[in-house]
């Protein structure tokens, strides 16, 4: 068993103020006993992008981050954050974890950038200033392998397939999802991603609407590997401690064996187009 936090936040444009909260979140963990704390997308900073919110690892955020993983022995899945990418104006919107003595064990870089366009209203465009990464990660980390991802991630079952086939047992979906799609895709996208792999889902959620108008959707939620949910935040500021345990995904894929049955080879073809005439 391992014991694991996932922390909902409402995150502003004032990194001190969310470092702080932040901080008080971590020491609640530590508290609970957990060996890891997930941590929500945009937990550091929440607001409009501008490069002066890109952030350097060896710099002060980063290293604060670093020392109170270090002083609470706490491993911390940083949801998502901005740092150096391609130029000044595109940053990577990065997943980063500190292992508990504060070293950065892995990177993971969304993958899939999120685009929402409502009529009326301005895109949502995160291409717009943000570059793409192109490389999935799994982190082997004491009896659990965890799986990274990004928020618009969770759209893309195949990223999670291959992070299971990588041998995820936890997949990790930090978010800062829009209350216009949370109501109808959140939960059943999660439960989705846990009953496929067969894989616990942790997802650490933003609450409350950042100084750009974006509202974000809450109900953080853990989901077991059958797709059961464990645990679960409403649209208020939480800290939801469970214990993980990876014999149960071992022993739902003795049960049912669907990721085995995976036919990748057959997908890899388009469908063959039938016409019904007449
Ligand atoms: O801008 C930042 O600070 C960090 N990035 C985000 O918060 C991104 C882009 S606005 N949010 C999402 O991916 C929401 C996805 C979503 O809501 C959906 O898939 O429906």
């Amino acid at each position: 068993m391992t014991r694991v936090s996932v922390v909902q936040l409402g995150s502003s444009a004032d990194r001190n103020a969310n470092l702080a909260t932040i901080e008080k979140s971590l020491r609640t963990a530590a508290e609970n006993g957990s060996a890891f704390a997930f941590l929500p997308e945009a937990s550091i900073y929440r607001g409009p992008y501008d490069p002066v919110h890109v952030e350097a690892e060896d710099g002060p955020v980063l290293g604060r981050m670093s020392e109170l993983a270090r002083e609470l022995e706490l491993n911390v899945v940083l949801g998502g954050v901005w740092t150096p990418g391609v130029d000044p104006e595109h940053a990577d919107n990065s997943c980063l974890v500190f292992d508990r003595t504060g070293q950065i064990a892995a990177r993971y870089r969304k993958v899939h950038l999120f685009r929402l366009d409502r009529s009326g209203e301005p895109a949502d465009d995160e291409a717009a200033f943000t570059r793409p990464g192109d490389r999935t990660v799994a982190l082997r980390a004491g009896e659990l392998t965890i799986g990274l991802s990004v928020c618009y991630d969770l759209r893309f079952p195949e990223l999670y397939r291959n992070l299971a086939d990588a041998g995820a047992t936890v997949l990790s979906v930090p978010a800062n999802f829009s209350a216009y799609t949370g109501p109808a895709h959140w939960e059943v996208l999660l439960r989705a991603r846990a009953i496929e792999n067969l894989c616990y889902v942790v997802a650490p959620a933003q609450i409350g609407t950042d100084p750009t108008g974006f509202a974000a959707y809450g109900h953080s939620l853990v989901v077991d590997p059958w797709g059961n949910v464990v645990a679960r935040a409403g649209d208020e500021p939480a800290v939801l401690t469970v214990d993980v345990d990876p014999a149960l995904v071992q022993a739902r894929r003795l049960e049912l064996r669907s990721p085995q049955h995976a036919r990748p080879d057959v997908y890899a073809h388009p469908a063959r187009i039938e016409e019904l005439d007449g």
